[in-house]
């Protein structure tokens, strides 16, 4: 037998599959190591990860990927699957510019069959693959796992619904470590732990199994087996669940024991249909910190980030947020938080902690979450909805068919909003100025530093006359800055001229009026007169100020920190038309192409967004 290394440059899946079973545990540990290794260098999803090391060793040992189509739901636990199939040394570029990417990337391996970054999509993606292979006629094997997060996520029953009923071969391996990022919620949540923890269950269906089996036809035992079946009939249906939507479910299996995984899926692999398999697996496996606190070791920050920001005392616009809800919550009963899954991340932890009452998780259900808020808003109550932009995304229908259209008070606070950095295109922030702006009756705000997005929180408590939006970005927020003495003084669709000046006016949003201020006094000292506004709301936007300045400006340049299809950028060009402004106009966002993943402040500077990049395309621009 060759000696194998997972860091062996040769060492690949076909490597694996000729191991004896009885060396998989050390590979395990190999792969584990190599994993704890990287990820505290360079961040990322170390928890999830761990946790389904084994799993994927048995799914890779077992089956012939990637003909055989192995699904993972969001893929932030996918390490150990990326370091089998012959990544091994490449994962240490893990999130970096141009390294592995934290999730699937079909362009980086044939194995990265489906990609994601968002929950839930597993199942119907399985869907997709089974009715492919049936109208190709081809005899793979299509495996999803999901979490028990991730099957909060409504789409996933969706696809669960629909797998029951094509009858096809697919087996979904439910991951269960009653973990989402925070500790799953939820009325499956119980269900599921119930599934694990009531060992009387399992033992009762297994004899109840039995005894069936031996019954002959006519015998008496058929009175004794009813009565059994009639005291269990609450138990058994509920684990039947699964099976009533028509899977076959399996387990629950220890997500830990490799001969014993191997086994029931050997045993399982061939039988037709649909299938589910539940095993249960800890979050953050072998790594004693995180096997300890999976919340926290969900996801890690890169040790480089860790360093610079030690000594440093750094006031994130998530912390802006998180101080602001609680100092309102405390004093107005009427407020309620709500969060899809995402406590700490969104800073809404603290009302978690201190006002449990007001406070709702709703899984990873943003649709829900919103629709839930909206209602709550009907009745008289403030809803303080926290969703990450790119998540926000998912509710696009409820934002307009039951928020807007209703035109109810919710509040919507939508952090990470512009480039998240090593998370990559399914996470960045990019399309919400787009798709809030061209729904009817929402307005929308974008502060340019963190005291200015404290007045804006406050004014959004009190807005009553339909549903209001903020937007700020991932990390540190700007420092207060400007003149802005009025900061206080949030008006409906007001903007706020920071600097006038005759030879160019900017027009900036929200993180990008940091960056106009800056350009304006590199432009200053080259002469050039340079004006700065705030626009502050994305929506409406200040059109009597925008004329104005626009007027008494030979150049103007727009700003924003999102995608510019559809953004603030067009919609000041078309003011512009609408009066008859013909000037020359440069509109600066981020380009209508997805982001790839790397350092947050990089790729900042590579869309050009830094003040020193606009300064050199303005000049360049001006005189052209
Ligand atoms: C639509 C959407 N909302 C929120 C998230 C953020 N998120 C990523 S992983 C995760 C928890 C997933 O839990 P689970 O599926 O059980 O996987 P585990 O991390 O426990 O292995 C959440 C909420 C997301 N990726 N997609
Ligand atoms: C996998 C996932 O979607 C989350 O874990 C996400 O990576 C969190 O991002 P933040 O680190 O910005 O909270
Ligand atoms: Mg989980």
């Amino acid at each position: 037998m060759k000696k194998y290394s997972i860091l062996d440059k040769n060492f690949s899946v076909e490597d694996l599959r000729k191991l004896e079973e009885n060396r998989l545990e050390k590979l395990a540990g190999e792969i584990r190591d190599h994993i704890i290794n990287v990820t505290q260098k360079n961040g990322g999803h170390i928890a999830p990860s761990l946790g389904v090391v084994d799993l994927t060793i048995v799914l890779h040992y077992l089956y012939n990927t990637p003909e055989d189509k192995i699904i993972w739901d969001v893929g932030h636990q996918a390490y150990a699957h990326k370091i089998i199939t012959n990544r091994a040394k490449e994962f240490e570029t893990l999130r970096e510019y141009g390294g592995i990417s934290g999730f699937l990337k079909s362009k980086e391996s044939k194995f990265d069959v489906y990609e994601a970054g968002h929950t839930s999509t597993s199942i119907s993606a399985a869907a997709g693959f089974a009715i492919s292979r049936k109208l190709s006629n081809k005899k793979n094997k299509i495996i999803s796992i999901i979490g028990d997060g991730a099957l909060t996520g409504g789409v996933a029953f969706e696809g669960l619904n629909l797998i029951g009923s094509l009858k096809e071969d697919v087996l979904i391996i439910l991951n269960d470590n009653e973990m989402s990022i925070a500790p799953n919620v939820g009325g499956f949540s119980k269900y599921f732990n119930k599934m694990i923890t009531n060992k009387i269950y399992l033992k009762t269906k297994k004899e109840v199994q039995k005894i069936m089996k031996n019954l002959k036809m006519g015998d008496n035992l058929i009175d004794f087996v009813e009565r059994i079946e009639e005291s269990l009939k609450n138990i058994v249906i509920k684990g039947a669940f699964f099976e009533d939507l028509g899977f076959e479910y399996f387990g629950p299996v220890d997500g830990h024991d490799i001969n014993e995984m191997i086994d029931i899926i050997n045993k399982i692999k061939n039988i037709d249909g649909p299938k589910l398999l539940h095993i249960y697996t800890q979050k953050g496996k072998g790594f004693e910190k995180a096997e300890k606190d999976p919340e926290n070791f969900h996801g890690i920050s890169p040790k480089k980030d860790k360093s610079e920001n030690k000594n440093k005392k750094i006031t994130k616009y998530t912390d802006v947020f998180s101080s602001e809800v609680y100092k309102i919550a405390k004093k107005d009963k009427e407020v309620v938080a709500i969060t899809a899954a995402m406590p700490n991340g969104t800073g809404l932890k603290v009302i978690r902690e201190n006002i449990p009452e007001r406070y709702i998780d709703a899984g990873i259900a943003e649709q829900s979450a919103v629709i839930t808020a909206n209602a709550l808003a009907k009745e008289g109550y403030k809803p303080f909805v926290a969703i990450y932009s790119t998540f926000l995304q998912r509710a696009f229908d409820q934002m307009i068919h039951d928020v807007a259209l209703q035109n109810n008070p919710v509040k919507f606070f939508l952090d990470r909003a512009g480039v998240v950095g090593r998370d990559g295109p399914t996470h960045h922030g990019c399309f919400d100025i787009s798709y809030l702006r061209l729904i009817p009756n929402i307005v929308s705000l974008a502060p340019k530093d963190s005291r200015e997005m404290r007045a804006m929180i406050n004014f959004m408590h009190k807005y009553s006359d339909g549903p209001i939006t903020i937007r700020y970005p991932r990390g540190e927020a700007v420092k207060p800055f400007g003149e802005d003495k009025n900061y206080k003084k949030i008006k409906m669709g007001e903007g706020e001229i920071l600097k006038e000046g005759e030879d160019v006016v900017f027009f900036a949003l929200g993180r990008m009026v940091k960056e106009a201020y800056s350009v304006s006094e590199m432009l200053e000292e080259d002469g050039i007169s340079a004006g700065v506004f705030n626009l502050r709301f994305i929506k409406p936007l200040d059109r009597e100020k925008i004329i104005k300045l626009a007027r008494s400006s030979r150049f103007i340049v727009t700003l924003e920190y999102g995608n510019m299809p559809g953004g603030v950028g067009e919609g000041i060009n078309s003011i512009l038309a609408e009066n008859g402004i013909s000037k020359k106009i440069l509109n600066i966002g981020i380009p209508d192409e997805f982001v790839e993943h790397g350092q947050q402040q990089k790729l900042f500077k590579i869309l050009g967004l830094d003040s020193e990049s606009i300064y050199k395309r303005v000049k360049t621009w001006m005189n052209d």
